[in-house]
């Protein structure tokens, strides 16, 4: 039996940097076939039939059958993995309410279609921003449906933080390890380097240099987004599929260490449950992750930690307001 992928957004270009690595067997490994479920609004369906007739033309094995649809009920009719990419961007002149009310308007009946219509054991990943908060959306709208099959994607910021520190201290990528980024996936998360290894070794400690933590790395990871966007004139496409691959096939298939998922928060570290934060997972397999505990959090971190969380605690309390999450 092949798995039903939903990818929301399937025309868009991170959606042309996904499909394949998907229907290739990237995303569920190698002996899992794949049925794909292409979300679109209208005005794009021809687009994503131009993308599904190219998959057909890479004969993947394992890629079963392609759906295309502009409803959300069809397209997350038996979903068992959803990847939520479609959203609307931020226009000129557009405030951060209008634009998480423009969200909500997307990311509110795709949650009740995931709840009305997909596999009772569905997993859900959010990539289209402000993904947190449109994960709490989404979720919040799935009342039948574990809060914790819904997560956002902070998978990118920590490979960009991984990136950086390899660079740093001229080492591998592989060296570095159980880098975790906390809180939301906008300019204040925070990457951390307390419980980050380098060749087993506390990366704060390697690194040894707070001018450069706090001055460069914590901002340039922030803000990389609208570095890609400045030099590409258009924002992270390719790594940010990457990532979400990384995101889901390591919550599917496991992986070692910790890594960074944006998850519904039960109060584990202080942070008040009810809003969708990056906090340290740990990845057995199966669709099931663990809010890793006890980690290292000197106050350098808490003040960071604190910040980006009262932020989604805003984004929440505004969404809130709006009626979309109650
Ligand atoms: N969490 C993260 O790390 C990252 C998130 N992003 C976000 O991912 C999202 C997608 O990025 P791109 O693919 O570059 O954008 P894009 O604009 O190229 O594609 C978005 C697609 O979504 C579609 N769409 C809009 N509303 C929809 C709906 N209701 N149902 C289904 N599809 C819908 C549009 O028609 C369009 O084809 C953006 O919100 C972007 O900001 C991008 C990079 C990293
Ligand atoms: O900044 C953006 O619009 C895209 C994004 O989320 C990222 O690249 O991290």
């Amino acid at each position: 039996m092949a798995t039903k992928v939903t990818v929301t957004g399937a025309a868009g270009q991170i959606g042309y940097a996904l499909l394949f690595r998907i229907a290739s067997g990237q995303l569920l490994g190698p002996d899992t076939k794949v049925e794909l479920r292409l979300l679109e609004i209208e005005p794009a369906l021809k687009a994503a039939e131009g993308t599904a007739l190219e998959l057909v033309d890479c004969a993947f094995p394992l890629l079963s059958k392609i759906d295309i649809s502009s409803d959300p009920n069809e397209a997350f009719d038996g979903a068992q993995v959803a990847l939520l990419v479609g959203a609307r961007p931020r226009t000129k002149g557009m405030e951060r309410a209008d634009l998480l009310e423009a969200n909500g308007a997307i990311f509110k009946p795709q949650g009740e279609a995931i709840n009305d219509h997909a596999d009772r054991d569905i997993r859900v990943l959010v990539v289209g921003n402000p993904a947190n908060t449109n994960a709490l959306i989404a979720m919040s709208n799935a009342r039948d449906v574990p809060a914790e099959r819904f997560t956002a994607m902070t998978r990118l910021d920590e490979n960009r933080a991984v990136a950086q520190v390899a660079n740093k201290l001229a080492v591998g990528v592989d060296e570095v390890q159980d880098l975790v980024v906390w809180g939301n996936h906008s300019p204040t998360m925070y990457p951390d380097l307390f419980n980050a290894k380098v060749g087993g070794k506390r990366a704060w400690d390697v690194v040894d240099d707070e001018a450069w933590v706090a001055g460069e790395f914590i901002p340039r990871v922030g803000k990389r987004g609208a570095e890609i966007i400045e030099a590409r004139g258009a924002s992270s496409a390719a790594s940010a599929a990457n990532a979400a691959i990384d995101h889901v096939r390591d919550w599917m298939l496991g992986a070692d260490g910790l890594r960074s998922m944006a998850v519904p928060t039960t109060g584990a570290y202080g942070v008040e449950p009810g809003i969708v934060g990056s906090l340290p997972v740990r990845l057995p397999g199966g669709g099931v992750y663990e809010i890793a505990e006890g980690l290292d959090v000197p106050p350098f971190s808490q003040e960071r930690i604190d910040k980006t969380m009262g932020e989604l605690r805003e984004e929440r309390d505004a969404v809130v307001k709006l009626g979309l999450v109650s």
